[in-house]
């Protein structure tokens, strides 16, 4: 489990990180989502004792994380796989984070086969990785300690479509058999796909968080009737604030199960009843960080 609480960032005048509160729980993956810039990587920095507070504390497994003993064997982290040494062989690499893990080559054998990497590829230099290949083995170091905790900063970056499946598969079973995963992105499809927990960051600033389920319920459903001036008169009575779209039909704050009802109530043809889903979220996530997207401004000189 990772525990946030108040944690703020600042640098001078500028607030990178500002008081964020969350929990990323065990058993699930938590996706940590949020526009360029939005505080992200400053925040996983802070959780892992790379960047000092400005004050709040976080947590990993009930402690700071500079206070556990051998952390790469109680949490795996991978903040920047393209940080790796180029002239070390994806092999030595390993090798080096085991030892400091106080383990040995089984286990580099072990974190090569479960990312995926083959003998010859472990034997190259890091230098002539592609960027799928270095989130492997980035991956692969988190992974050698056997922890119970993964935080990634931006994992699928550079992943190919199977990559990304792939590692969506390796993350839902770490986190299946009592894993906590935190992975950041600011690419509302890869995460929404891994992750079941959502937690949106926008200017240094938490702006949705909870079960994905539950945020994408709250996208709305999508609701169309060949009869449409009566149908939105009835969604409006509703109180569901209807919204019509471009493409027809409307958008309402309810759940499908009640627009059919109504539907019924009303004796209205329903064609096409579906929640938002994905669309919905990222509607929703564009809205929430739109004031709140900073690329290329309010950086601190
Ligand atoms: N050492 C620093 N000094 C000043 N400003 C910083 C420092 N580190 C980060 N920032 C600023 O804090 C803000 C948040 O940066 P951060 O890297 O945490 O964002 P992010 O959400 O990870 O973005 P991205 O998706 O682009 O990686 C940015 O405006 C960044 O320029």
């Amino acid at each position: 489990m990772i525990q946030i609480e108040n944690l703020t960032k600042r640098y001078g005048a500028f607030t990178a990180v500002d008081d964020i509160t969350f929990t990323a729980r065990a058993g699930r993956v938590t996706g940590f989502l949020g526009p360029n810039g939005a505080g992200k990587s400053t925040a996983m920095r802070m959780m892992v004792g790379l960047t000092t507070p400005t004050s709040g504390t976080a947590t990993v497994l009930g402690r700071p994380y500079r206070s556990l003993p051998t952390p790469s064997r109680h949490v795996g982290v991978m903040l920047d796989a393209t940080a790796q040494h180029p002239g070390r062989t994806g092999r030595e690499t390993l090798f080096l984070a085991a030892t400091m893990a106080g383990l040995g080559r089984p286990a580099v054998d072990a974190a090569i086969e479960r990312v995926g990497l083959t003998t010859k590829e472990a034997g190259r230099r890091v230098g002539n990785y592609s960027l799928g290949m270095r989130q492997r083995l980035g991956l692969a170091g988190a992974l050698i300690g056997d922890p119970r905790v993964l935080i990634l900063d931006e994992p699928a970056n550079g992943l190919d479509p199977a990559g990304i499946r792939w590692m969506r598969g390796l993350l839902r079973e770490y986190a299946a058999q009592g894993g906590t995963v935190l992975l950041s992105s600011h690419l509302l499809h890869e995460v929404e796909q891994i992750a079941q927990d959502l937690v949106m960051i926008g200017r240094g600033r938490i702006v949705a968080h909870g079960a994905k389920d539950e945020l994408l319920r709250a996208g709305g459903t999508i609701v169309d009737s060949p009869d449409r001036a009566r149908l939105g008169a009835a969604l409006e009575v509703a109180g569901w604030g209807p919204s019509a779209r471009p493409e027809g039909g409307f958008v309402v704050a309810a759940d499908a199960q009640d627009v059919a009802r109504l539907g019924l109530t009303e004796q209205l043809l329903i064609t096409e009843l579906r929640s938002a889903g994905g669309g919905g979220l990222e509607d929703m996530f564009l809205q929430l960080t739109a004031d709140d997207a900073r690329e290329g401004v309010g950086n601190a000189a």
